[in-house]
């Protein structure tokens, strides 16, 4: 980390909060800086005993040991999440709210929190526990230049950072990296049951499936080249690879992703007038 480490409070233990707090620890972040509230004990003594961050049942004692705060509920809990933390901490607009729940929009939070509140809102996505995460960031103006550089560097500890124009791209960022390990996992998954399908046992079809995918992906990141073009190296005239694209592009694999992107964007949008 370039910037010095703040005190951090996660409200919330669980699947994107132990990615985060692993992949933040893992990168060198002083596991004393951070703090864990959950209702129930079963994920703080697992993050406690890993990690040794500091946890709690209660939201308010992270919450009031902390300079930073993030969200990380589910969106149909953050309104009363948010009501207790307002009734119950002292000074939240001295302190920077960082959330991470899809969907809901600044101007919410500044109804639930408190109009003076600074907010980053940050759509990372799972893969951050092994320091490969993809997030994405926007602030609003009263954030400073020092907080968006204390909150790029923390999670650039478990991956790469992208700042977006507005909540709008924010949307479609959370539904193209947000949800992709979703995509892929499945993809994954359709690749390992078509090679079982032809008798191959479990455990290898996925080995020989995960490790084409981090070679691909590992590829793509290295080479200069379109993606389109890494595909056409691999597709030689009259050969085998030839005839299974073929197939994914009879079933229109271009229109499949483009109507799974729409369909989460909406759902973003609609948690942002739900929640
Ligand atoms: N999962 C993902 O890939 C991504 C998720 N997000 C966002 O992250 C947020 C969290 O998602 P995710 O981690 O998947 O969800 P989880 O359901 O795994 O975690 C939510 C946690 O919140 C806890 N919780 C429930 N009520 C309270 C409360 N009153 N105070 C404090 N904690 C509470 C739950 O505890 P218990 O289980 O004990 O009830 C649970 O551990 C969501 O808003 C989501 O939109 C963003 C990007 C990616
Ligand atoms: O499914 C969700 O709503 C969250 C946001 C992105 C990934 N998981």
């Amino acid at each position: 980390m370039t910037t010095s480490p703040r005190k951090i409070a996660f409200i919330g233990a669980g699947n994107m909060t132990q990615s985060i707090v692993g992949g933040m620890v893992k990168s060198g972040y002083p596991s004393d800086h951070i703090y864990v509230s959950n209702p129930s004990p079963e994920k703080l003594d697992k993050l406690k005993t890993t990690l040794q961050v500091h946890t709690s049942q209660d939201n308010q004692v992270v919450a009031e040991a902390a300079d930073v705060i993030v969200l990380s509920v589910k969106p149909q809990l953050m309104a009363d999440v948010c009501a207790t933390l307002k009734q119950q901490v002292a000074n939240l607009d001295k302190k920077l709210i960082v959330t991470i729940a899809a969907g809901i929009r600044i101007e919410k939070y500044r109804q639930y929190l408190g109009e003076n509140i600074r907010m980053i809102r940050v759509m990372p996505n799972t893969p951050s526990l092994v320091g490969k995460g993809m997030s994405g960031l926007v602030a609003d103006d009263r954030v400073s230049e020092a907080d968006k550089a204390f909150i790029t560097d923390a999670f650039d500890g478990v991956g790469a950072t992208l700042w977006v124009a507005d909540e709008d791209e924010l949307d479609i960022l959370g539904a193209v990296a947000g949800s992709g390990p979703a995509y892929f996992f499945e993809f994954m998954a359709s690749l390992q049951k078509a090679a079982t399908a032809l008798g191959f046992d479990r455990d290898k079809a996925r080995q020989m499936v995960q490790q084409t995918a981090l070679g691909a992906a590992e590829m793509a990141i290295a080479s200069k080249l379109e993606l389109e073009e890494l595909r056409k190296q691999v597709t030689s005239k009259g050969g085998s690879t030839a005839k299974g694209i073929e197939v994914y592009q009879a079933a229109d694999i271009d229109d499949i992703s483009g109507q799974a992107v729409k369909a989460a964007v909406q759902r973003n949008q609609e948690m942002a007038k739900l929640f």
